[in-house]
């Protein structure tokens, strides 16, 4: 089976992801690691010299790689993966596998990517807790249109990430 969490970015679909593939005894993929590999680059480095564009394109193909492999695996996608081109609905024409949107509010999300803004191109303009927090919420309202059409929603607010990861088990 493959499994793949989707969320906002910081909800924690690569710490989250990562546990629950070790506990599955699955094979692990981060999607944004993945790309970061194969082009030798920073995802900042990317969107630097490429453009958004170029990631996402990038995104799409890797994503197509993972469709393909039939192995039993965990998948932490990037924030943006479900919510670009016919991604999602690839994912959901994926046959044994199952998505599970990891549902963060919006002041987890400001607090979390305040602390980790400069690894994220999209919103490490946004200088202020003020103007990040405006940012997430017009952007959340958009994406969450996507997150929310996963098979499984899973809180994640005050929750430790071994937590999640059981009742993602259990929901499964
Ligand atoms: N359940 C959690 N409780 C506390 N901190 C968390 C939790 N999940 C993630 N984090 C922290 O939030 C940040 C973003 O997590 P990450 O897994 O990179 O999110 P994503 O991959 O969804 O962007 C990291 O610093 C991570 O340690
Ligand atoms: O939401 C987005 O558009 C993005 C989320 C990031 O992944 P995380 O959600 O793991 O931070 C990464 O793919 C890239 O910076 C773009
Ligand atoms: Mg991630």
């Amino acid at each position: 089976m493959k499994i793949f969490l989707t969320g906002y970015m910081g909800s924690g679909k690569s710490v989250v992801g990562e546990k629950l593939a070790k506990n599955l005894n699955y094979k692990y993929v981060d999607l944004d690691d993945q790309i970061e590999v194969i082009q030798g680059k920073s995802i900042n480095d990317i969107f630097e010299d490429r453009g958004e564009l170029y990631f996402r394109k990038l995104e799409s193909q890797i994503l197509d790689d993972i469709l393909e492999n039939n192995s039993d695996m965990v998948i932490s996608l990037g924030g943006g993966t479900p919510c670009y081109g016919d991604n999602f609905d690839r994912i959901c024409a994926q046959k044994d596998a199952k998505s599970i949107y990891l549902k963060a509010s919006i002041p987890t999300l400001t607090e979390r990517l305040f602390q980790e803004k400069v690894h994220r191109p999209v919103i490490s303009h946004l200088d202020s807790r003020e103007t990040l927090e405006e940012f997430i919420r017009k952007h959340l309202f958009e994406r969450a249109y996507y997150y929310s059409q996963s098979d499984i929603t899973v809180n994640v607010d005050e929750k430790e990430p071994e937590f999640i990861v059981d009742q993602i088990i259990e929901k499964l």
